[in-house]
Formats: structure tokens, sequence, C-alpha cells
């Protein structure tokens, strides 16, 4: 089988890369065919944006480039034009590919996928030979208007002949990993999670902390998000159940929307997001104390997008910070089956949101002097993380310039 690659309009766009490849951050690189979805995926997973807003996006014509630098999120994001070749000689493929983490490959599942096919292969074995140690991954996208049983046949034939083609052409170790993807659900961050949990070299260390952390406080399953994206970057070593895993990362919108609500406490004194409910009245139902310290609940009803069946939440329950500066919101749901979700902030960019059984949040005390001793070893972590990042980054700049004068 013959794999080339289409070649138009490559002169419009040939001079974006060189003014993107000065940063010396791992990247991720969003590539695939035109309208596979590649933009909206990483307006709504980075900036927020509605999925439904992604149908009035206009088609990249060249690179976009986004820092995203948050906690242990520390990359750039490429959006690449669908269009454009970029193993051609206008481009210098090694100042490309050179320093990527991931390169995620966008399949349109809703449309013929043959094409893209040719391109994912053209694409893996052109940026394994320049970098074997990036990491592929295929995200099978679009998937929202597939029944379950055509999803995992159309996964299955992508494989297939993914893996044939490699084997014929003797690259198959050369590995890929397949998603199933949707803008309109939870399995576009499920997916990201994955991918980015990958090129978090303090993961280990993370999902160790969170191990410990459940194993002395009770708790069944713990998740550490980052705030804005909903990106988990680590969790405990249970395994992953979807519908667990959307019910904490709903909890971070639901604390969001009381947030936009109730506003924060004390905009003078903090920058934390603190939520100021008290003496607040919802639906009727007054708010109560917390039993932790000096904040108030709420009956909050259930809530859809994702919420497991016979798990609504019928009651949240914010406690105030002690003092703003050390900006710890904590939020608190009860479950109908008797769990509870329970969200601590470990900084203004993470939080820990874990899922136990009421009896166990009874020792609340205990969970939460244990978390406080997370919190202080994540803390240590991060530090330690972003002082290595510095070095490496002088380290790099100096190398640059002494093989420059060289
Ligand atoms: N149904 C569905 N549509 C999606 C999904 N993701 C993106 N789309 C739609 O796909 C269309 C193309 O999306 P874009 O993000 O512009 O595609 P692109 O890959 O960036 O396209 P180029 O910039 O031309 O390379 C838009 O109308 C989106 O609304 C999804 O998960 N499900």
């Amino acid at each position: 089988m013959d794999y080339d690659y289409l070649h138009n309009n490559d002169s419009e766009i040939a001079d974006t890369v060189d003014d993107q490849v000065s940063s010396d951050k791992p990247r991720i690189l969003l590539m695939g065919l035109q309208r596979s979805g590649k933009s909206s995926i990483q307006r709504v997973v980075f900036g927020k944006m509605p999925p439904n807003d992604t149908l009035y996006l206009e088609s990249t014509i060249k690179i976009q480039k986004e820092d995203i630098t948050r906690s242990f999120i520390d990359f750039q994001i490429w959006d690449f034009p669908g269009q454009v070749n970029y193993f051609d000689m206008t481009y210098d493929s090694q100042e490309i590919f050179g320093t990527v983490g991931a390169l995620i490959f966008v399949i349109d599942a809703q449309d013929d996928y043959g094409e893209a096919l040719h391109r994912l292969f053209y694409t893996v074995t052109g940026a394994f030979r320049v970098n074997p140690s990036i990491t592929f991954e295929v995200l099978i996208h679009k998937v929202d208007g597939l029944s379950d049983d055509y999803k995992i046949d159309t996964q299955r034939d992508i494989q297939q002949r993914m893996g044939d083609a490699l084997a014929d052409a003797q690259m198959e170790h050369i590995h890929l990993t397949y998603y199933l993807t949707s803008i309109y659900d939870h399995s576009i961050y499920e997916a990201f999670s994955k991918i980015i949990q990958k090129l978090i070299r303090e993961l280990p260390t993370l999902e160790n902390l969170l191990n410990v952390l459940c194993s002395n406080s009770g708790i069944d399953k713990a998740y550490l998000f980052d705030t804005l994206t909903k990106i988990y970057i680590a969790t405990d070593s249970s395994p992953v159940d979807m519908p667990s895993y959307e019910l904490c990362s709903d909890m971070i919108d639901v604390v969001i929307d009381i947030e936009c609500i109730y506003g924060v406490a004390d905009r003078t004194q903090s920058s934390s997001p603190e939520i100021g409910m008290d003496d607040t009245r919802l639906d009727g139902r007054e708010l109560m104390q917390s039993p932790t310290s000096g904040g108030s609940s709420m009956d909050r009803g259930s809530r859809g997008g994702g919420a497991s069946e016979g798990s609504s939440s019928d009651a949240a329950q914010h406690n105030r910070a002690p003092s703003p500066m050390e900006a710890e919101a904590s939020s608190l749901i009860k479950l109908d089956n008797g769990d509870v979700l329970y969200m601590r902030e470990v900084n203004r960019l993470l939080v820990l949101i874990c899922l136990l059984r009421q009896d166990n949040f009874e020792k609340h005390g205990l969970i939460d002097y244990n978390f406080q001793c997370f919190k202080e070893a994540v803390t240590e972590v991060f530090e330690f993380s972003q002082k290595r990042n510095t070095q490496q980054r002088q380290l790099s700049v100096t190398d640059g310039q002494e093989s420059q004068s060289t």
C-alpha cells in the first residue's frame, strides 16, 4: 500500500513554524485531517469553550500554539492545520518533533476514515524516525453520534488496520494508544488525563501519596484534579470506574457554579475561591453549620451530565477556610447511595476529590489531618519539580548558546 501524503497550500503556512519553535517546553501536538475536531478539543479542554460553540470555529490556517502552565502540567500544545505536510523539505522536522512529548492524532469517527489512517501511518512513522521517545495517542473522535456496538467495532477496525500497516512496514514496535472521545461528554477529559499523566514525571510519587492517604483515611477513591481543565493528574492505584470519575469531575462544576452564584468570600484579602454562603437560603432550606468548621452546607439536588444512577447528590457543604491566606476551600456532597464526595483544595490550581462511605466520613478529623500531611507532601514535590524544570531549562539554554558559538 502506498502511504502518500496530500500536498496542498504549504506555501501559505510555510512561515508559521519558524516562529513557533523557540520554546523549550515539552510539546503536545494535535494532528489529523481537516475538520476532525483538533481545535475544538483544544478550546473545550484548555479554553473552557462550551462544546456547542465549536460549531462556529473556522478552519485553522497556521499552527496555534498555547502555553499550558499549571502546577504539574507544564507544556505547550500545538494545534496543526489539517492540510499541511510537515515532513516535506519546507519544514525542519527535527525542530518540530525533536522535543515532542506526545503526538495526538485525531480521527473523525463519523466520517470515512480511510484517508485519516493513511495520514496517521505517515505521521507516526515519520515522527518516530525523528524522535522515538514520542508517545503516540490516537483519538477516535466524535463518537457521541455512534452506538456502543459501532464504537467498539470502529475502534477494533482502526486498531487492526493500523497494526497490519505497521507490521507490513516492519514498524510494529511503534506503540499507539487508542481512545474513544467526544467533546460532548467526559471522555475527552478522561483521555487527556491519561495522556498528560504519561508526561508527568512526578506521577509515581503522587500516586504513592494518594495510596497512603486512601488507606489511612478509609477513602475508596481519590483524584487529584487540575481545577481549570478538569484533567486529573493522578489517582490512587484502585481501578478508575467511569461513573465515579464523572461524579468527581462534575463536582468541580458544582463548586464553580456555586461560587459563581455566591461569589468569592473576601476579594480584597484573597484570590482564593472561597465560597461565602453564610446565612444564605436556597429552595427554602436553611443552610446548616458544617461539622468541620465555621462553614455552611446546602441542599443542591441532583445534577445531570454524567452522574450515575442512584447517586444523585442530595447535599453540598462548603466550609470557609480558617484564614484567607490559607486558601483552603472544601466541599462535601452526600450521595443517595450513602457515599460521600469530599473535595479539598490543595492550592489555587489543584483539588483533591475523594469518594468514601459515609461511615468513614464520621472520622473526618482524621481525614483532615491526613489531608494536611498529603498537601504538604504535594507542595514539596511541586517545589522540587519546579526547581528541577528551571535548572533544566537554564541548562538547555546554555547548551544552545554553546552550540551556536561553536
Ligand atoms: N459531534 C461532534 N462534533 C465535533 C466534536 N468535536 C468537534 N466537532 C465538530 O467538528 C467540526 C470541526 O471541528 P474543528 O475543531 O474546527 O476541526 P479541526 O480539526 O481543527 O479542523 P482544521 O482547523 O480545518 O484542521 C466542528 O463543527 C465541531 O463542532 C465531537 O466530539 N462531536
